[in-house]
């Protein structure tokens, strides 16, 4: 197979879907990981698998609707595999496996068949020092921005997944892309404060046009860097109660088409009657309870 994937919003052609079966028992408090799971537990929230899969079964009707092939990673025991995102990353046409927090370690050697049935020399596998999930890393063609948590205390959250190490690995890999390193608020226990990955506080979708939410970076400037790269007029910024659902984390399945949660209202009204686009909506709030939408459930391979 020959990758390529360069934006987020050219026409997807291959991707991989993560799978809601065996999800295993829901997690303990402890168990959790991110804030949105530690709430839903917390709160007797956490989906069901019957809620999840019915919720993954129209997102991938959606995609096949639109003739995108579908990959999955094979289904392991008792394993949480919704979120393929996270795992490794497709950048032009190079897969890079990710090294990713060790709970959810385990989720990588579903993707062995995938990976095996990529050109050898073309498969990158991050020093033990890098710490990156695929759901900080965004491409905007020669831009590169990277979700990451740059600060000393930065082993005591388990919400910060990506470190300076990766920062410097992806600028030294990537020698003709820009690298934007953008450090995001954290907090492992309140899901209206703590920004899990950068793809749940900014997103660009169709042409030049960019959802976000201000407060989730921690430093004001790299705010600024995003309006001033898309432009005021193409940024649709989203409030606190839109982050907490993950109004970011939508999915482009090319520049027109983008699939949305239906409860999205502003958002998907602003996309289809401001922006012009076509927005396909599913239903997959239960998803999100588990801290990751629509981008998090994709690891796309092929965008022509
Ligand atoms: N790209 C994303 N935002 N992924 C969301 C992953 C959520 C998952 N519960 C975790 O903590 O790892």
């Amino acid at each position: 197979m020959i990758l390529n994937v360069k934006n987020e919003t050219s026409k997807l052609e291959a991707v991989v879907l993560g799978i809601p079966d065996s999800m295993g028992n829901e997690p303990t408090l402890e168990e959790t990981y991110d804030s949105k799971s530690y709430e839903s537990v917390k709160l007797n929230q956490y989906p069901k698998e019957s809620d999840v899969a019915f919720e993954m079964g129209e997102f991938e009707k959606v995609l096949k609707k639109h003739n995108v092939q579908v990959f999955r990673p094979w289904v392991l025991e008792d394993c949480n595999q919704v979120f393929a995102r996270d795992v490794g990353m497709v950048i032009d046409d190079k897969f890079i496996i990710a090294n990713i927090i060790p709970d959810r370690a385990d989720e990588q050697e579903a993707y062995e068949r995938i990976i095996n049935s990529i050109a050898k020399e073309k498969v990158i596998k991050v020093p033990e020092e890098v710490h990156f999930e695929g759901g900080d890393v965004i491409l905007w063609n020669e831009f590169l921005f990277v979700g990451c948590y740059k600060q000393s205390d930065y082993k005591n959250y388990k919400t910060a997944r990506t470190n300076a190490e990766a920062v410097q690995f992806f600028k030294e890999e990537f020698p003709n892309k820009w690298v934007i390193d953008m450090e995001l608020v954290k907090d492992d226990f309140d899901p209206y404060v703590g920004i899990l990955h950068l793809d749940c506080t900014f997103q660009p979708v169709g042409h030049n046009k960019a959802i976000l939410y201000k407060e989730g970076f921690r430093n004001p400037m790299h705010y600024d860097i995003l309006i001033s790269l898309f432009g005021r007029d193409n940024v649709f910024e989203v409030t606190k109660e839109e982050m907490y659902w993950m109004n970011p984390n939508v999915f482009s399945i090319s520049p027109e088409i983008v699939v949305s949660e239906k409860h999205f209202t502003r958002l998907n009204n602003h996309m289809r009657e401001v922006w012009g686009m076509t927005v396909e909506e599913i239903p997959y709030r239960n998803v999100s309870r588990m801290g990751g939408l629509l981008r998090c459930s994709t690891l796309p391979l092929i965008r022509s």
